[in-house]
């Protein structure tokens, strides 16, 4: 017998604290099916810790997890549930260091300059956790990521608030369309295995190396484009004043997390061109002080804090004046006086802008007040999926979640596919010439003319992962019989190839009777949003990022958060990575923690992610007990939806530990019900029958425990003691759960 094992990763924010309370329950529930649940730490802090053994006291060293799993993830005897972690920006990977050395940890500063061997190797450390380190890693195999029936179904009984839609609204994106990655990129189909170096040459020959080797596979797909620096910039400068003439506010939508060298470069632009007139009349000073825009206006502030007072009056006073000048930006926090300009990864593409399409196409001003906004998405390559969305609900209103349909996701990201694998290959040129692909034998691939700060990058594709996703696009769509419309636009270069690939592979497969569409990006929203409106459903089949976009987007739109998606990676060797809904690590709700004990994060992402590894495991290893565990958590997360025990957003109601509390009871009541397994029966009856004994009693307690603040000694690394005991108050629970 396969020993019976699932991995559980402790991660960070939000769905760490709700570990904290749920993993005793899933260790209780699965060791009564001798199935072992065992943790591995991915979070921003442990893998931090991890890179730095010599430097830390040897009993507070970390292993690297992440490497075991990613290892692991190739194996057929994986099954992994991953939750959302974070993906740190460069203020978030300082503020975590800093937290860690006060910790006692003795962690070197990140050397933002490095100027020895020694501090190059310590940058490269810290730099291999910044960003996205941890998706790409586990995700060896596509993504399938759909809302499963009971949770539509309740959404369509039970609709989260949506913010009305106005014919007149002046809210649009506004995008380069030209001289951006979509529009530079060439793109080739490797037709030998091939290993290719990336040089830049400079307009007097020099050239230097800018890659020394990309191995790449035959038939793998190879893209490379770049964004003009100057084009960026009249870009930005233009809707800078566009939002400002149209009234409306200015907000810069990114993913600064996930495309780690690239985006945090654009937001900087973003900073530097709305605040134009602090660079021109101060950019020496600053950036003599360590000012980086990439960084956010946050970081700015701050070295202007530390200037002398003269000079930071003065800079304080230019500051109003862009700030009664410009338009006014999107906020983050109105209260605090963040705006969007603030942190790089405090607004993020793929929830922002289904957030504001959700609240009626408005964002939040400084006041605290919501209006129309220019949103402001520099790269044209997915900006018209988003328009497309705003021009319907101008036309046609609010969606309706009582009755639309839904639009489930097969994405493309197997073996670091597309943008995911681009980190180590996009660079900001210095100076202006050419970017050239050259192969082993000389041949140039591909080649660009490029300016000073442009941002060049390659992307690269794998022919496996293609033919696993155009099968699982068929499985997805023969299994529901929905049309399944592969995203992809014939005038864009990556799409191209990837189409001729579909095509090819297609034939791999039955697809007699099956609706299967190519179109690109703004057409394929169009057909899905009028096939939603008519309760119709429709799959999209994308590349990596509109993966990532789309499964924030109509998860949001549809049920009011992308944490109630089930989301499976079938992993290309076997195994199964299990991750936990669609969306992030949700920093809101630990302020509320922290401030009133209060978690309103909803694990349904992780009851979902929980049944079907316990079926996988049930299926591969000869343990029907999983089996049963599996459709008994299924049956209990139906009624915790249905008895409407999920976590409320207010002080006083049931909130994440609460939740955990009643899937427990409905677990152990299906558990003590089913017949297919008695001794499971026989196990969890007298455990129902204390929960049904103590209910009151231990919502007494948990609720008891709300109302104050919070302290778990640490955000990046909360002190486990601390954190256990917040996030288990109820003696009476804990008492149950110990005696399963
Ligand atoms: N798979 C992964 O590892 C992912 C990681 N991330 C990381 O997550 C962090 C935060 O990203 P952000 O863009 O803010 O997106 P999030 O999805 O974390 O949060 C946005 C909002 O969505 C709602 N939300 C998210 N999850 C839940 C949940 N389980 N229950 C209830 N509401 C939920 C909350 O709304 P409200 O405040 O209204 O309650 C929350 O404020 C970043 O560090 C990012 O890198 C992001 C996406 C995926
Ligand atoms: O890896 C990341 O940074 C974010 C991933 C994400 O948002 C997603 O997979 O939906
Ligand atoms: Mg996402």
């Amino acid at each position: 017998m396969t020993e019976s094992k699932i991995i559980y990763t402790h991660t960070d924010e939000a769905p760490a604290l709700a570990t904290y309370s749920f993993l005793p329950i899933i260790e209780a529930f699965a060791g009564a099916a001798g199935i072992d649940v065992e943790t591995r730490d991915i979070s921003l802090a442990g893998r931090v810790v991890s890179q730095f053994p010599e430097f830390v006291a040897e009993d507070r060293r970390i292993p690297d997890h992440l490497a075991e799993l990613g290892e692991l993830a190739t194996t057929p005897e994986a099954n992994i549930i991953k939750l959302p972690n974070i993906s740190a920006s460069m203020p978030q990977l300082k503020a975590t260091i800093a937290e860690l050395q006060a910790k006692g940890y003795d962690l070197p500063d990140y050397p933002d300059e490095p100027s020895t061997p020694e501090e190059e190797d310590i940058k490269a450390r810290y730099d291999r956790v910044k960003g996205s380190a941890v998706n790409p890693v586990l995700r060896e195999g596509n993504s399938d990521r759909r809302a499963p029936r009971a949770v539509k179904e309740y959404a369509k009984v039970n609709p989260h608030s949506m913010g009305a839609w106005s014919s007149d609204s002046k809210t649009t994106v506004a995008t380069m369309g030209e001289h951006d990655f979509r529009s530079n990129e060439r793109s080739v189909t490797m037709g030998a295995a091939d290993e290719l170096r990336i040089e830049h040459v400079a307009a007097d020959g020099t050239v230097t190396v800018l890659k020394q080797s990309v191995p790449v596979q035959e038939g793998e797909v190879v893209d490379g484009t770049f964004m003009s620096s100057d084009a960026l910039d009249r870009f930005l400068a233009e809707q800078v004043d566009a939002a400002r003439d149209a009234g409306v506010l200015f907000s810069l939508h990114m993913k600064a997390t996930m495309m780690k060298v690239s985006d945090p470069i654009i937001f900087g632009h973003g900073v530097v061109t709305y605040f134009a007139p602090i660079f021109e009349k101060y950019g020496d000073v600053l950036e003599a002080a360590g000012a980086d825009p990439a960084n956010g206006w946050n970081q700015v502030l701050t070295v202007i804090d530390g200037l002398d007072d003269d000079t930071k009056a003065a800079i304080h006073a230019d500051i109003d004046a862009v700030y009664a000048n410009g338009p006014d930006l999107a906020m983050v926090d109105s209260d605090r006086g963040i705006t969007n300009l603030h942190v790089p990864s405090d607004v993020i593409i793929d929830a922002s802008m289904p957030a504001m399409i959700r609240n009626g196409g408005q964002m939040w001003d400084k006041n605290g007040d919501t209006r129309d906004t220019l949103a402001v998405i520099p790269d044209s390559s997915y900006a018209g999926v988003y328009q497309a969305v705003i021009d319907d609900c101008k036309a046609n209103g609010a969606y309706d979640p009582t009755t639309m349909g839904t639009v489930p996701n097969v994405g493309l990201m197997a073996q670091k596919a597309e943008e995911y694998g681009s980190h180590d290959k996009t660079f900001e040129i210095a100076d202006a010439g050419t970017v050239r692909v050259v192969n082993q034998a000389g041949d140039t691939v591909l080649d660009f003319e490029v300016d000073a700060g442009d941002i060049w990058r390659m992307c690269n594709v794998r022919d496996l992962p293609i033919q696993d996703w155009v099968k699982l696009a068929v499985t997805r769509a023969r299994a529901t019989g929905a049309p399944a419309v592969f995203w992809l636009d014939e005038q864009r270069a990556h799409d191209a190839e990837l189409i001729r690939k579909v095509a090819r592979y297609l034939e791999d497969h039955d697809t007699e009777g099956l609706e299967i569409h190519v179109m690109a990006p703004a057409e394929a929203t169009k057909f899905s949003v009028d096939r939603i409106r008519q309760g119709l459903d429709t799959i999209s089949v994308t590349g990596n990022v509109l993966r990532d976009y789309n499964t924030d987007l109509f998860p949001i739109l549809e049920l009011g958060t992308s944490a109630k998606m089930l989301s499976v990676v079938p992993l290309m060797n076997g195994g199964g990575l299990f991750e936990t809904g669609a969306g992030g690590s949700a920093p809101k709700h630990v302020q509320q923690f922290e401030k009133e004990n209060y978690l309103r994060w909803d694990s349904l992402g992780e009851f979902l992610a929980l049944a079907v590894s316990l079926e996988h495991l049930g299926e591969v290893t000869d343990n029907p007990k999983a089996k049963v565990l599996a459709d008994a958590l299924d049956a209990a997360t139906g009624k915790l939806l249905q008895e409407n025990k999920s976590p409320a957003r207010r002080l006083g109601s049931i909130d994440n530990r609460g939740s955990h509390a009643y899937l427990a009871k409905y677990w152990a009541e299906a558990l003590a019900a089913q017949t297919d397994d008695a001794e499971l029966a026989a196990a969890f009856a007298p455990v129902a029958a204390q929960f049904a004994e103590h209910e009151s009693q231990i919502n007494d307690e948990l609720i008891g425990a709300q109302g104050h603040p919070n302290d778990l000694g640490g955000y990046f690394m909360p002190e486990p003691d601390l954190a256990a005991a917040a996030m288990r108050p109820s003696p009476t629970l804990n008492g149950i759960i110990a005696s399963i």
